[in-house]
């Protein structure tokens, strides 16, 4: 089967086309104020509607409350995506409402996959991601990369997807290495902070694919 490849922090038709031109499956927006991805709702809700189920859209934020919830839900996206301190018993909550969630962790020491199958069995989708470095100003899209060996500890029928730091020069090793069931990315296919670029866009996913 091949990966699920998700791109985060998508923030114009131009970067939308040629990731779906390059054969993205998820498209990414990011709500959430500090970040340099952030987009406002109406932004959002028109980027979800250009998509136009071309492929399935997700919303990322951080701890959102129910009212902010409300608002992201009525954008009508395919998932929620939560890169907060989001329980399991949040993640249930917010899928009853009726969306797929998916669950980012961060991992930096053997300590943190003790979490992980838990929050597999919720999720519908499981990204593990680096630590953010302290006094980040948001808790991912730092283009950190962690230490992929951890993950030989984890149960082997937990699937999840890759994330932190990988580009266009790590993206091959990731796979040789981790043999994830996707990868998802922001930083690394970026000329500058929140600026993406099509030309590595392209080039990560034919790597990717390969
Ligand atoms: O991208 C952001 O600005 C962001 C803000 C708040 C939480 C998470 C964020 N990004 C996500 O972090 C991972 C890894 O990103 P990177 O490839 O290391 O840059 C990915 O899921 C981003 O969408």
């Amino acid at each position: 089967m091949s990966l699920l490849i998700k791109i985060c922090g998508l923030k114009t038709p131009d970067m939308i086309d040629a990731a779906l031109e390059a054969g993205v499956d998820l498209i990414g927006f990011v709500h959430f104020a500090r970040s340099p991805r952030h987009l406002d709702l109406s932004d959002i809700g028109r980027l979800i509607r250009y998509v136009d189920g071309r492929a399935e859209t997700v919303i990322l934020t951080v701890n959102p409350d129910e009212d902010l919830l409300d608002h992201l839900l009525a954008l009508d996206p395919d998932y929620i995506q939560l890169h907060g301190q989001e329980t399991v018993e949040r993640v249930a909550h917010i899928k009853e409402r009726g969306v797929k969630v998916i669950k980012a962790l961060a991992i930096g020491d053997q300590e943190d996959l003790a979490k992980v199958p838990r929050y597999a069995d919720k999720a519908d989708l499981l990204i593990l991601d680096a630590k953010a470095p302290e006094n980040a100003a948001h808790p991912g899209g730092n283009g950190e990369v962690f230490d992929w060996t951890l993950l030989k500890a984890l149960d082997p029928d937990i699937k999840f997807m890759l994330s932190g730091g990988l580009t266009i020069d790590n993206v091959e090793q990731a796979i040789r290495d981790v043999q994830p069931f996707g990868l998802d990315l922001s930083s690394g296919v970026e000329v500058r902070k929140g600026e993406k670029d099509a030309g590595l866009i392209k080039e990560f996913m034919r790597r990717a694919r390969a």
